[in-house]
């Protein structure tokens, strides 16, 4: 797949899925909309056609109702006058408009009044004809029943059809919305997901990052992810990562480099003042007790003149290495310049700084010397002064050792002297 097409593609993917989401949630406020007018157009139909025609069909049913009773009233009258009168209020009701514009109905109102209208007369000239009248009247008195009936129940099956409708479009309106709402509702779950592992996740794990870069923890890896911008932060962070790392070492080499010798790397002459007036401090702040110690190799210009310099470097290398040895771990030891060295002992007091001091001597007294070249030298001798750290502090107690070394010297080399004490006598 090109590599333009992959950085872009979830771009696209999530372009898509929103048109995709914007068609979808216009397509469902469109089909709402169209349930909507089904509804409203299903009502209104009711009330403005359906309610009226029914109160017609109503209306007809009780004026036919009126007309059948009209005629009973007529043919069982005794009276004239209330015939005349019945046959007035029946004459309004067959002219009523529900009764003209229904088509049965009409032609039925209009036989009944003319032939109640002909009974009236029949009966004023002959009251005994009433009973052939009212005989011949049945037929049309069923007739006007049943019509009336008929109206009625069609009134009735008027509203049950469009409640049946409305009730159609109503369920179908509810099918569809809750449809629509599933379909919305999985898209925008499927959406979110997609954004949370996408986009929520691969942040979430550059913020842990971020975080780890900041208080120096290990710093998680941080899986590739299929969005280009987050991919560029996260390339980005791993560059900024590994520069910081190489900051560091640089850093700490540095700090190393400025601590330290560079040939012997035992701490510098400034390193070793600054850790050892700590020590000093902190020593003769609760009564502690330390023994300060010069050491100072014999006749090491011998080796620079006989074999080299290089030579000579490689003897001071290979003293220190002796010198670190034979102290203690705890114990302060420095290159204090040129073939010159310098140690604090805490905790110590003369005989254990004379002990260890003579440990030295003698590590170096039964060293052979290996030579880049080949070979060995002859083991080297050190001359050491030490001196009790006493209240005037470091810089006299250091001043102490290296007139007890300058004894040393001058007693013949190869020994240790403490301050004020006359030379241990050599043992190797
Ligand atoms: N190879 C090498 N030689 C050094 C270094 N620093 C100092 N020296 C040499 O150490 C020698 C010290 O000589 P001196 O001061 O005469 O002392 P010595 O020969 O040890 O004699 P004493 O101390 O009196 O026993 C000199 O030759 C310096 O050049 C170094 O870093 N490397």
């Amino acid at each position: 797949m090109p590599r333009a097409w992959r950085n872009t593609r979830s771009i696209w993917f999530f372009s898509l899925a929103a048109a995709v989401f914007v068609l979808l949630c216009l397509g469902i406020s469109g089909l709402i909309d169209q349930q909507q007018r089904q509804v409203l157009d299903a009502t209104r139909r009711m009330q403005e056609q359906t309610v009226p025609q029914i109160v017609r069909l109503q209306r007809l049913g009780r004026n036919l109702e009126q007309m059948r009773h009209a005629g009973e009233q007529v043919l069982g009258s005794a009276t004239a006058t209330d015939r005349q009168n019945t046959l007035l209020l029946l004459n309004l009701v067959s002219h009523h408009p529900s009764l003209l514009s229904h088509p049965q109905a009409a032609p039925l109102a209009e036989q009944v009044a003319r032939f109640l209208t002909e009974a009236d007369a029949a009966v004023a000239r002959d009251p005994t004809a009433m009973a052939s009248w009212r005989q011949r009247w049945q037929p049309l008195a069923r007739q006007l029943s049943q019509l009336a009936d008929e109206v009625m129940t069609e009134a009735a099956h008027l509203m049950s059809a469009d409640l049946d409708n409305l009730s159609d479009v109503v369920s179908k309106a509810r099918v569809q919305l809750l449809g629509s709402m599933l379909l919305v509702g999985g898209f925008s779950l499927a959406l979110l997901a997609s954004l949370h592992r996408q986009i929520f996740q691969p942040l979430a794990q550059i913020h842990r990052v971020l975080l780890a870069l900041n208080s120096r923890d290990p710093v998680p890896d941080l899986p590739p992810s299929r969005v280009m911008e987050l991919r560029s932060v996260a390339s980005a962070i791993t560059a900024l990562h590994r520069a910081m790392r190489d900051n560091e070492s640089v850093r700490q080499q540095l700090e190393f480099q400025a601590h330290h010798d560079a040939l012997t790397e035992l701490p510098n002459r400034r390193h070793f003042m600054a850790q050892a007036q700590l020590q000093a401090q902190r020593l003769l702040g609760h009564q502690g007790r330390a023994i300060v110690g010069m050491a100072d190799l014999d006749f090491f210009k011998r080796v620079n003149d006989e074999h080299s310099h290089a030579t000579g470097d490689d003897v001071l290398r290979q003293c220190a290495h002796l010198l670190r040895g034979a102290l203690r771990a705890n114990d302060l030891v420095c290159r204090y310049g040129g073939e010159e060295f310098a140690f604090l002992l805490p905790e110590a007091g003369p005989e254990l700084g004379q002990a260890l001091a003579e440990r030295l001597r003698q590590s170096l007294a039964s060293h052979a010397f290996a030579l880049n070249t080949g070979g060995t030298l002859p083991p080297m001798t050190v001359s050491v002064g030490l001196a009790v750290l006493g209240p005037e502090g470091l810089e006299k107690a250091l001043a102490e050792a290296d007139q007890a070394l300058y004894s040393a010297k001058r007693g013949g080399r190869n020994q240790v002297v403490l301050h004020w004490h006359q030379p241990l006598p050599a043992s190797a």
